[in-house]
């Protein structure tokens, strides 16, 4: 072990995460103790990684609230690289759900805290990325409960919750569809990730769940919760299951438009009292009716309504297909808005995206633009002033000519690799595009370029284990399975990755849906 790190000593470590090791240290000027986190080498190669690291660590160091780990210091030392923080005693979040020794009420206590330091840093244009159970410490200060929320846009620089198959589950459980979907996050994804805990909290699972990446992915992305029984609501407001499914919609501008709202309403729900989020009555909630006294409580319903799912992960056939060309599903959560919406678009600074509209799911409506045709000859330049660079496309724009990619696939996989190209050349972060184009790619037959796909995704900070988001893909690795048309190379390059157990051993194939290409 490590006796010092830059100008601290090591007293003992903490433990171990995705990023790298955790000691308790000491800076011996004031004896003041600190958590000091190592980041191992992979996560943080080359000079331009560190500087985004150097970056993001900075934007965490301006955050000082109650509710949030504070950072110290950002270093080097022999070439490990570091954050000294505040060190929290106390346990983390995961430790205590998974002990299950919160009351519903402290549950509740607790991510109103995080809500409090959420706020907090959103208003200063930092969002977290990354909540989950254990990036965040609960100390007990004698009857109270104090959270502290740690690791701030650190799984961006450092892409923790890809790194390492046994992570994978845990981290993606959390994460917002349109984050998935779109690569971009805003506010509204962090509160989508307490919406998760508080769930998870409660029920004693969480939301989505599954044996693969896939199968978790499929659920945050199309599927409901199953509602919780009374009796996951003991000791607060019954109504805190309006509360869960506003902050588990899957539209964001369905759920809470800000972590103060939503801090407030998780207060209210402390109270076995609270009618409810003011307004008309939602369509659906995220708890069942009260069981009539008497009557015996009806069991947990352990199964999901997740046929299609399953057809498509466990069993793949025909079901796969039909839910790869899936219409887009209909929402019917509409909950009024307590607060007059600030979105979160509002923040503005260099670590927060601009907020966008997610893109939709492949979808069945007509998109209103018009094909781009690839070989279309370039126009000869006219004499005169400079012509103006076109608009770049908006994201509805892209999501549209996407939607016409996707459902060009299998009959026009050329016109669907240009529709592709199109928009990465104005949105080169879109990871639909890039899914859609390897799977293009596989259609044509065009096997040595896809990996170069991958590769240019990366590089605009688009991780692979993201397109399993998108039917179409999957569906492409499901029969690339069966047909296994790809060279060994190539192949392994792809499959090297994506998470172990994408593809689960023994799950059948789809029906072939993209011709063979002829060999000459
Ligand atoms: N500031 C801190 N104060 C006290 N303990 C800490 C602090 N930061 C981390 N730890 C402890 O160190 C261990 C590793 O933490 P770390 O945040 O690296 O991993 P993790 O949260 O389990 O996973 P991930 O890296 O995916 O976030 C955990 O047991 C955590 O509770």
């Amino acid at each position: 072990m490590l006796h010092t790190l830059g100008r601290f000593n090591i007293l003992k470590r903490l433990g171990q995460g995705a990023m790298g090791e955790v000691f308790l240290g000491q800076d011996p000027a004031i004896g003041r103790e600190v958590a000091l986190k190592t980041i191992h080498r992979e996560a943080a190669q080359g000079a331009e990684a560190r500087d985004r690291f150097a970056r993001e660590a900075r934007a965490a160091g301006t955050l000082n609230h109650p509710n949030l780990v504070t950072i110290h210091e950002f270093g080097e030392a022999d070439g490990v690289l570091y954050l000294a923080m505040e060190y929290v005693p106390g346990a983390d979040l995961e430790a205590m759900l998974r002990d299950r020794v919160l009351a519903p009420v402290e549950a509740l206590d607790i991510l109103a805290q995080v809500c409090d330091g959420l706020a907090y840093a959103h208003q200063k244009g930092v969002l977290h990325r990354d909540i989950k159970p254990s990036n965040i410490r609960v100390r007990r200060d004698g009857e109270r409960l104090h959270a502290k929320v740690m690791d701030f846009g650190i799984a961006r620089v450092a892409g923790s919750d890809m790194t390492g198959t046994g992570t994978l589950l845990g981290t993606f459980g959390y994460m917002a569809p349109e984050y998935l979907q779109t690569g971009r996050p805003d506010p509204r994804s962090d509160l989508f990730a307490v919406g998760v805990i508080l769930y998870e909290a409660l029920a004693g699972h969480r939301p989505f769940d599954g044996d693969t990446t896939a199968t978790v992915l499929y659920k945050l992305v199309n599927e409901e919760p199953a509602p919780l029984p009374p009796s996951d609501f003991r000791g607060i407001s019954p109504q805190a299951g309006l509360l869960l499914a506003k902050a588990l919609a899957k539209d964001p501008a369905q759920r809470f438009q800000s972590a103060e709202a939503m801090a407030k309403a998780l207060r209210d729900a402390m109270d076995p009292a609270w009618a409810g989020l003011a307004g008309t009555p939602p369509t659906k909630v995220l708890a069942r009716p009260t069981v009539p006294s008497g009557s015996q409580a009806t069991p947990r319903r352990k199964v999901w309504p997740w046929a299609a799912a399953l057809v498509l992960l466990g069993a793949g056939g025909a079901g796969a297909w039909a839910w790869a060309h899936r219409p887009a599903p209909v929402r019917v959560i509409s909950l009024p808005e307590p607060e007059p919406a600030a979105p979160s678009t509002s923040v503005s600074s260099p670590v927060v995206p601009s907020a966008t509209a997610p893109a939709p799911a492949e979808s069945r409506t007509s998109p209103k633009t018009e094909r781009v045709e690839p070989t279309s000859p370039k126009p000869a330049p006219k004499p005169g002033p400079a012509p103006k660079a076109p608009p770049r496309m908006t994201e509805e724009e892209a999501a549209e000519l996407l939607n016409e990619a996707g459902r060009g696939l299998v009959d026009q996989p050329q016109g669907s690799l240009a529709l592709c190209d199109r928009v990465l050349r104005d949105h080169p972060m879109n990871p639909r595009a890039y899914a859609l184009k390897v799977t293009a790619l596989y259609g044509l037959g065009r096997y040595q370029e896809m990996p170069g796909v991958l590769d240019a995704g990366k590089e605009h900070g688009v991780k692979p284990v993201q397109y399993l988001a998108f039917g179409h893909f999957t569906a492409m690795l499901r029969e690339e399975r069966r047909e296994r048309r790809l060279p060994p190379d190539v192949r392994e390059s792809i499959l090297a990755e994506l998470p172990v157990g994408t593809l689960r051993p023994g799950a059948r194939a789809l029906q072939p849906r993209f011709q063979r290409p002829s060999r000459d």
